[in-house]
């Protein structure tokens, strides 16, 4: 296989696995010089597209000489309006109300995000990096339909060097592994130091009580250790080792700061738990919580991703569990923690997982739970991760 401006296709187009909403171009730098192609000066350069990030599907994509005479965003807009012609989006009602609402504050009309991957060799490299504009750019485009970066799974198992550059910090460097990819989730073996660790839990002890669940509209009124017997504290990110986690975590996800929530503190103490649930809110289930209506704008926003920390490591159990991972049915006991795949504790680990498909549509399969700690006591911490600001951190 041919590479793409320096950039490996390896590491951004699966051999088999095709993603909603996302899909890589690649796009030539100028029209092969001396044979006086005519379709390609009509056209501008060649550029291929693989749909969905996946091998099997790449063709050319033609018309790119409109798109190229455009200027700043408005040459962004144009190829998203050239993809979108070719391929419809998948999530058409989210992405044509998001265009009114754009238009209606005269705000250029782009929903997607694209990102260019820049020397990117043998998979390694720096994280790829938001375009505000086409012009100049050649080399490998990815495009996120849902207007989200999301980490490609490729296939299970793939690991990814990077490094990151978070905000008032060194660069740093990681591996992250593909663990699943439906839904998708990676793990960071060694995110947070063993300092990390402890200053999230020392400061979490005295603030933190049982935890609670956001009621479905057929739920409410049943107790909370119902589905889930652990404790939390909401922390504030109010001294400079929870901010610096913040920009990491940003850094890491290429996403605001301004996106994520407070870092939602766990502890499980032997024998409790938390069943399987989604992480995002499915806007019937909570037709009549009128809070969380307006925090997801009937279905609009959402919380896409999961950034989950493992502070300690446990004795026996703890594990979460992805009951559905790999396209497995609806389990009937959501305690059950035998299918699927596990990720188990191990101080200093993190995983992400994605809540949404590249598209914005919800993945049902996101489903997952913290099962039963056998033996020790385990922390925790979430960290969500929306499609919109939120009013929780500051940049
Ligand atoms: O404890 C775990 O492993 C998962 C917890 C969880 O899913 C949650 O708090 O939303
Ligand atoms: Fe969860």
């Amino acid at each position: 296989k041919e590479d793409c401006g320096g950039a490996d296709p390896q590491a951004w187009i699966s051999p088999s696995w095709a993603s909603r909403g996302y899909h890589v171009l690649c796009l030539a730098s100028e029209c092969p010089s001396g044979t006086g192609d005519e379709h390609c000066s009509a056209s501008g350069p060649v550029a291929k597209v693989c749909w969905g990030g996946v091998q099997d599907d790449c063709e050319e994509l033609t018309g790119l000489a409109s798109v190229l005479r455009e200027e700043g965003l408005n040459s962004l807009v144009s190829l998203q309006d050239l993809l979108v012609v070719q391929r419809s989006v998948l999530n058409q009602e989210r992405y044509e109300k998001l265009l009114q609402a754009r238009l209606k504050h005269n705000k250029p009309p782009l929903n997607f995000a694209f990102y260019a991957v820049e020397g990117i060799l043998q998979g390694d490299g720096m994280p790829p990096r938001k375009l505000e504009s086409l012009q100049g750019q050649s080399g490998m485009i990815l495009a996120f339909e849902g207007g989200t970066f999301v980490w490609p799974g490729i296939q299970l198992g793939y690991r990814r060097n990077v490094t990151l550059q978070p905000r008032n910090e060194a660069s740093i460097e990681l591996q992250i592994e593909t663990r699943s990819l439906q839904p998708l989730v990676v793990e960071i073996s060694s995110f947070l130091d063993e300092n990390d660790c402890q200053h999230i839990i020392d400061k979490a002890l005295p603030h933190i009580r049982k935890s609670s669940v956001k009621h479905m509209d057929q739920d409410v009124g049943k107790p909370d250790s119902n589905w889930r017997t652990s404790s939390t504290y909401f922390m504030p990110s109010d001294d400079a080792v929870l901010r610096r986690i913040d920009d990491r975590v940003s850094a890491l996800t290429l996403i605001k700061k301004t996106h994520q929530e407070l870092a939602q503190i766990l502890r499980y103490e032997q024998g409790e738990q938390y069943v399987a649930h989604h992480d995002y809110f499915d806007p019937e289930m909570y037709a009549q919580n009128r809070d969380i209506q307006e925090m997801i704008k009937r279905g609009l926003f959402n919380r896409l991703a999961t950034v989950f920390f493992y502070l300690t490591d446990v004795e026996e159990g703890g594990e979460t569990n992805f009951p559905r991972a790999d396209g497995l049915p609806q389990p009937h006991d959501f305690g059950d923690c035998s299918r699927g795949i596990s990720v188990y504790p191990r101080r200093g680990r993190i995983i992400i997982f994605y809540s949404q498909h590249p598209s914005a549509e919800a993945d049902e399969y996101s489903l997952h739970g913290g099962c039963q700690v056998k033996r020790g006591v385990k922390w925790s911490a979430n960290k969500w991760i929306w499609n919109k600001p939120m009013d929780y951190i500051q940049e």
